[in-house]
């Protein structure tokens, strides 16, 4: 039997600590590398940052749009990219953020975790705001082929409060009833559920939210969003043990080399590091 998304989470983190690095082909950054902004300087992008860094780090996510932009060929190398990170021991969690009806959801969950789609990922971002119970098809494939989801519940951007700070008819804002779909999701899971949150690292103190999901907390915003390592451990109080940070921009800038981009990597790694540990 596939051992679940969280559990594979959990085992990766221990062993190459939490950091995951994101893969945004920016247009600005492809002419920062010397690129060209067509299929070839992408696939030259997307495969540096794979050979740079998915035997170290424990996630990378790829940032689907920057590889729709090219149509069928950019899809073309962000499979390739998927299937080449997970080969050389990275999970990836798809950065597609997708959100319809259930039965349209029910398709884009066959795209990215069905076990023999060639976008297959070990994890996808997705969208509740047509209603969390529209994820549903989603939560059911993810549970049957061992993938997993990171729900968008306090994203890092500023705008996002206006829907996700509204208070319901229960007196529970938006955000705050993610969460508590989610802990519902991933009870009894151990080591760790399947289920994840998107919670910025921008977002300052979050203690009046109850961030125990049991499941892994993705949180963008480090570096080219304006969030440190140090901020860490006062935006996720105790929660922050489940808190895989992601750095794209900040890292990608050191790029085109190689070595370069690891020592980035490794710089955001010892700093998380250190502040999760108190250090
Ligand atoms: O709330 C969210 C959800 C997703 N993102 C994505 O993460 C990266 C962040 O990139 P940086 O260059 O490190 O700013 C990017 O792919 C976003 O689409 C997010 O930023 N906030």
């Amino acid at each position: 039997m596939t051992e679940s998304f969280g559990a594979r989470l959990r085992h990766s983190m221990d062993e190459r600590g939490p950091l995951c690095v994101g893969i945004d082909p920016h247009a600005s950054l492809l002419a920062e590398w010397g690129l060209n902004d067509d299929v070839a300087g992408l696939e030259r992008f997307s495969r540096t940052v794979v050979e740079a860094m998915a035997d170290r780090v424990a996630v990378l996510k790829p940032q689907s749009a920057f590889f729709e932009r090219f149509g069928s060929r950019g899809v073309a190398v962000l499979e390739r990219s998927v299937m080449e990170a997970r080969a050389a021991g990275a999970l990836v969690v798809m950065d597609a953020k997708r959100g319809d009806i259930g039965s349209t959801m029910a398709a884009y969950a066959e795209s990215f975790l069905h076990k023999d789609s060639p976008l297959f990922s070990d994890a996808l971002t997705v969208s509740p705001y047509l209603g969390y119970g529209s994820l549903s098809p989603a939560v059911a494939l993810a549970r049957e082929s061992g993938s997993g989801l990171f729900v968008l519940a306090l994203t890092s951007n500023p705008e996002g409060g206006e829907v996700q700070h509204a208070i319901r008819a229960d007196g529970r804002n938006v955000g705050a009833t993610m969460l508590a779909h989610l802990a519902a999701e991933n009870e009894g899971d151990e080591p760790l559920g399947s289920f994840g949150a998107v919670v910025g690292a921008t977002l300052g103190d979050l203690s009046t939210y109850d961030l125990s999901i049991n499941g892994p907390l993705l949180a963008p915003g480090i570096g080219a969003q304006g969030a440190t390592p140090a901020d860490l451990p006062r935006v996720f109080g105790a929660a922050v043990r489940n808190v895989v940070p992601n750095v794209s921009r900040g890292v990608l800038r050191h790029g085109p080399d190689v070595v370069a981009l690891r020592e980035a990597a490794s710089r955001f790694a010892d700093e998380i590091t250190g502040a999760v540990s108190g250090g």
